[in-house]
């Protein structure tokens, strides 16, 4: 066998995509390669330990609530711990908002550019249950003066202001995926190399796909006409399929066409999920890969930003079907 048989190329790192892709970012000064770096390196740790959690007491809850009310779990709260100090670290992030905390976290780093929103650890109630998990962040570049504190108007941009956007789905494989406007692409972790290596260049969501993803056991609380589009779906036998994660939801109907659905409910009257570390890195990742993402009546990068932890109800997945369900008036 020739030797260069031997010696495959191992394929395109992140790190060297994104050096390669410099020059395609705004601001091509290598602070943004930076910080995806510094992203990256705070997800293999947290691979690890989710991998390992049953062996390590990072299971179940950590006995106290955040902002949300939401109990927090360990993980959640590890997570977070770790993203945070990889950011401050890095010196690349000035602020940070985080659904574990309540208000902005500042790093320290004041000549920072940027500013990250994060989900540190989306799908928690499938934490303990060995059910595929995410982390969800956002990317802006500041808009107050470098050298000052960041304040709220950095986070209030606006969706379409977001420089970059990206999950991480740790999954039976664990996967990173990005875009920084020009297209999606996904790497998966090598764990053997410790490194993530670009697996999907250019993910593109189909146009249309036969499955729809929410809780079915809020549907009495949905607007009629969303009672009315999962009717039809199934009548037309699409698949209903729901993991409780929206990355992984979002993630399955990336690749295979769908549509996940989270509508206002009663016991979530705005809607269940966050706005600036949810609803918008998930709709700037669809748009980029072709895809659809709203409000119920807009947009929902264009929703209007007015606080932190504010929520929204959520339509996201294939073209087609956003459309189709565009086309019943949703708050009938
Ligand atoms: O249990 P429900 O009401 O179906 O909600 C599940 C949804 O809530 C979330 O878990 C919210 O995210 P967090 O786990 O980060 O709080 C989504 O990942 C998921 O799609
Ligand atoms: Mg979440
Ligand atoms: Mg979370």
């Amino acid at each position: 066998m020739a030797l260069a048989n031997l010696a495959l190329p191992v394929g395109i790192t992140l790190d060297r995509y994104i050096m390669q892709r410099q020059t395609a970012f705004p601001y091509a000064t290598g602070e943004l390669s930076q910080l995806l770096r510094d992203m990256a390196l705070a997800s293999k740790i947290i691979n690890r330990e989710i991998n390992r959690a049953g062996l390590m007491d990072i299971t179940g809850s950590a006995g106290s609530d955040n902002v949300q009310g939401e109990t927090q779990q360990k993980l959640d709260v590890v997570a977070n711990i770790r993203f945070i100090r990889a950011l401050k670290n890095g010196g690349e992030v000035c602020a940070i908002i985080s659904e574990e905390d309540e208000d902005i976290i500042h790093t320290g780093n004041v000549n920072a550019k940027y500013v990250v929103a994060i989900d540190p650890l989306d799908g928690s109630s499938n934490i303990d249950v060995n059910v595929s998990i995410g982390t969800i962040f956002s990317i802006y570049r500041r808009v107050t003066p470098v050298g000052s504190k960041a304040t709220l108007a950095d986070f209030l941009q606006g969706g379409d202001q977001q420089v970059a956007a990206g999950y991480i789905l740790y999954g039976s494989s664990t996967i990173l995926v990005l875009t920084t406007g020009e297209g999606v692409s996904g790497f998966t972790y090598d764990t053997s190399l410790g490194e993530y290596i670009l697996s999907q260049p250019s993910l593109k969501q189909p146009p249309t796909g036969q499955i729809f993803s929410c809780n079915d056991g809020n549907v009495a609380d949905y607007p009629a006409p969303v009672q009315t589009y999962l009717q039809r779906c199934k009548q037309q036998r699409m698949t209903g399929r729901y993991i409780g994660s929206l990355v992984a939801d979002f993630h399955r109907n990336l690749i295979k066409g769908g549509i996940y659905l989270y509508p206002p409910t009663a016991r979530s009257p705005q809607g269940k999920l966050r706005l600036l570390y949810e609803c918008y890195p998930m709709a700037f990742i669809a748009e980029q890969a072709g895809g659809r993402a709203c409000d119920g009546e807009q947009r929902i990068l264009d929703v209007a930003p007015t606080s932190l932890h504010q929520r929204s109800p959520l339509f996201i997945g294939s073209s087609n079907m956003i459309d189709q369900l565009n086309g019943m008036s949703l708050n009938g």
